[in-house]
């Protein structure tokens, strides 16, 4: 569905996304993580025409985006960081002028704003001014809003960052219920769990490249399924196998502590770049 080819965006002699290239399948929920500054934002922001690309194509169904501007970003719902909604607006109204923005009649506006404010459960809060919401539920409504003029594809950037822990999994919840229903999305993140949670596949991104891109677990079985912890020369080192067993059998032989556990992207992401994702 969302085709990118050497995508490439230059800011003077800093090149913050370098010849990107990667494919999202319709239906396809795809995460592309990486640490603070790997070129997540830039990317997104790119594909969303909010900053121009130095150089590369952005092809949606065939069609690049360079051409019949107006009607490509119709397919396209976003969700920035941060919170750019109208705070001095209630919940209603913000949707309400989106989908005015986006040309839609009244009567399906109506019922698309009942759907969405029932859909991320704030249907009660709807004559409230955004400002007297709570972190999460902002985010909600942003994604609500983004849907409104029913996009074929959204793009989340890092939609659960700044939230605490039971904030992150009701957005999750949520997240996890439009993949069910079959929504292409593209999302940035630099949580290891959340790619791990929702994400079909993942592109490993830092530096402004793409590192690797695959499921979750097959890039784990890349670089081996069980990590064992332990000291040597008063470093910790993590050594990678295939198996369980595998893993027992080499901590059986080492002296001191030692701790088996099951590789996580974070792991692949270290292996693979020498450096963390962080978050
Ligand atoms: N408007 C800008 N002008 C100059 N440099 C920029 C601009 N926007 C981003 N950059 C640089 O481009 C690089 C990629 O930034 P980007 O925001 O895309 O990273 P990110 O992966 O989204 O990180 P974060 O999660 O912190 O937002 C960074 O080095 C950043 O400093």
């Amino acid at each position: 569905m969302l085709i990118i080819n050497d995508l490439t965006k230059k800011y003077g002699s800093l090149t913050a996304v370098d010849k990107l290239n990667m494919e999202i399948k319709k239906g396809e929920f795809f995460g592309l993580l990486g640490p603070n500054g790997a070129g997540k934002t830039t990317t997104v922001k790119m594909i969303s025409t909010l900053t121009p690309k130095t150089d590369g194509d952005i092809i949606i169904d065939n069609n690049k985006m360079d051409r019949n501007l107006t009607a490509m970003k119709k397919r396209i719902g976003i969700v920035p960081q941060q919170n750019n909604l109208e705070n001095e607006m209630t919940a209603w109204e913000n949707l309400e002028l989106h989908g005015c923005l986006y040309g839609m009649e009244k009567g399906s506006r109506r019922k698309r704003i009942e759907e969405l404010l029932d859909f991320i459960k704030l249907s009660d809060r709807s004559n409230d001014l955004v400002r007297t919401f709570s972190g999460g539920m902002k985010r909600k409504l942003m994604i609500s809003r983004a849907l409104m003029h029913q996009p074929d594809l959204l793009l989340l950037d890092e939609p659960t960052v700044g939230l605490d822990a039971a904030a992150r999994r009701s957005m999750w919840n949520l997240l996890k219920k439009l993949k069910n229903e079959g929504l292409t999305v593209l999302l940035t993140t630099h949580y290891i769990e959340e790619a791990e949670t929702l994400c079909d596949r993942v592109g490993l991104i830092n530096g402004g490249s793409l590192v690797e891109m695959d499921t979750p677990e097959k890039l784990i079985e890349k670089v081996g399924n069980f990590v064992v912890e332990y000291f040597d020369n008063g470093e910790i080192r993590e050594d990678f196998f295939d198996t369980r067993r595998d893993a027992a059998m080499f901590a059986a032989d080492l002296k001191g502590d030692t701790k088996i556990r099951p590789s996580n992207l974070e792991d692949v992401f270290i292996k693979l770049t020498n450096e963390r994702v962080g978050g």
